[in-house]
C-alpha cells in the first residue's frame, strides 16, 4: 500500500471527544442539546445506523430522541410529529432518516422541519443559503469529506475537484462545499461521457454512486485525493464505490470503507446538533465544526 490511509473513523472519535467538551461546558449553563431521529419504516440497514448515531448522541452528553412510526404511517402524522418536534425546546436538531416510504413527498417532509432545527441540512432553506455562501446547516457527509480533505491536503485552493453523483444529499453540497474552498469542480453522473478520463484529471475524487467498487485504478490520477462515500452491501461485505485495492497502490491518500465517511457523517450530524444549540442560545458557533 502507498497510499495515506485517511483514518475517518479515528478522526470522528477525536471530532466527538471534541464535541463532548463543549457539550459539557453548555451543561454547567443548563443547556443539554437534543437530538431527535425520526425513521419510517423498518429497512433494517436504516435501524442500524438510527441506532448508533442514538448511541453516539448520549455518549456525548446530548438527550436523544427516537421516533420509530410504521411503514404505513399517514403522511399528515408524520408532518405533525415534525410539527411537535418543531415546537420542542428540548429538540435543538430533528433528522428525518431517508429514504421516506414510496407514499411520501419526500421534499414536502423535509421542508417541513424548522431550518434552525434542521441538522441535514437538506431544508430549500439552507440549501439556498449554502448555495449563496450564507451561514447554513450544511449536510453532514460533505461535511465530513470536507473536514478529512482538508486536514489531509491544508488548502484546497485550485485543487481539481471531481465529484461522481449529484444527489441533493451528498453531490450536489459537496460541490457547494469545495467550491467554497476555490476547488474547481466538476460534478459526474449516469450520463457523463468518458468518466474514467474525467476521473484521472482529478486531484481530489469523490465517489458517492451506490455501485460497488465502481471506481478503478487506472480512473485515479497518481498521489489524488480519493474519498469513498459509497455504502453497499455485497456478498463479501461492506464495500465502497472504489475498488480499494487497486486504488491504494495509486492514490496519494483514500478513506477506506468502513471507517471513512461513515463515522464522520454521524460526528458531523453531533457537530451540527450542538452548533444549532448555540445558534437558539445566541452563542457563537463552536469552533472548528463548521465550514
Ligand atoms: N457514508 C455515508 O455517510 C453516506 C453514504 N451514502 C452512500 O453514498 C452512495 C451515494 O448516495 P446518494 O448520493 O444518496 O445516492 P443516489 O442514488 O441519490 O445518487 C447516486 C448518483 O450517482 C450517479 N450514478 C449512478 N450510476 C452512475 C454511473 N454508472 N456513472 C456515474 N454516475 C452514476 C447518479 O446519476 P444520475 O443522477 O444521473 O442518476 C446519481 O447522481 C450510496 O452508496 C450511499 O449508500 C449516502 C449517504 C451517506
Ligand atoms: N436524513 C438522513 N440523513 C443521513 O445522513 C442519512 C440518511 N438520512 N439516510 C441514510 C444515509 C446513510 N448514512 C450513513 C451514516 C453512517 C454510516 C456509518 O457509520 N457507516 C459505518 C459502517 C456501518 C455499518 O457497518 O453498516 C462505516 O462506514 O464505517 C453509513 C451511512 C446516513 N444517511
Amino acid at each position: 500500500m502507498t497510499a495515506t490511509l485517511i483514518d475517518g473513523k479515528a478522526f470522528a472519535a477525536n471530532l466527538r471527544t471534541r464535541i463532548a467538551t463543549e457539550v459539557a461546558g453548555l451543561k454547567d449553563q443548563g443547556i443539554v442539546p437534543g437530538l431527535a431521529v425520526v425513521l419510517v419504516g423498518e429497512d433494517p440497514a436504516s435501524q442500524v445506523y438510527v441506532r448508533s448515531k442514538g448511541r453516539m448522541t448520549r455518549e456525548v452528553g446530548m438527550n436523544s430522541y427516537e421516533h420509530k412510526l410504521p411503514a404505513d404511517t399517514p403522511q399528515d402524522a408524520l408532518l405533525a410529529l415534525i410539527d411537535q418536534l418543531n415546537e420542542d425546546p428540548a429538540v435543538n436538531g430533528i433528522l428525518v432518516q431517508l429514504p421516506l416510504p414510496k407514499h411520501m413527498d419526500e421534499a414536502l417532509v423535509i421542508n417541513a422541519i424548522d431550518p434552525a432545527k434542521d441538522v441535514d441540512g437538506f431544508n430549500v432553506l439552507n440549501v439556498g443559503l449554502l448555495a449563496t455562501g450564507q451561514k447554513a446547516m450544511v449536510p453532514c457527509t460533505p461535511l465530513g469529506c470536507l473536514m478529512m480533505l482538508r486536514d489531509h491536503l491544508g488548502s484546497l485552493s485550485g485543487k481539481r475537484a471531481v465529484i461522481i453523483g449529484r444527489s441533493n444529499i451528498v453531490g450536489k453540497p459537496m460541490a457547494q462545499l469545495l467550491l467554497r474552498d476555490s476547488a474547481t469542480v466538476t460534478i459526474a453522473h449516469s450520463r457523463t461521457d468518458n468518466l474514467p478520463e474525467l476521473c484521472r484529471q482529478a486531484d481530489i475524487l469523490v465517489a458517492a454512486v451506490g455501485h460497488p467498487r465502481m471506481v478503478q485504478g487506472d480512473w485515479i490520477k497518481p498521489g489524488a485525493t480519493v474519498i469513498d462515500v459509497g455504502i453497499n452491501r455485497t456478498d463479501d461485505g461492506l464495500v465502497g464505490d472504489v475498488d480499494f485495492d487497486a486504488a491504494k497502490e495509486i492514490a496519494g491518500a483514500i478513506t477506506p470503507v468502513p471507517g471513512g465517511v461513515g463515522p464522520m457523517t454521524i460526528a458531523c450530524l453531533l457537530a451540527n446538533t450542538l452548533t444549532a444549540t448555540a445558534r437558539v442560545y445566541g452563542l457563537p458557533d463552536p469552533e472548528g465544526l463548521t465550514p
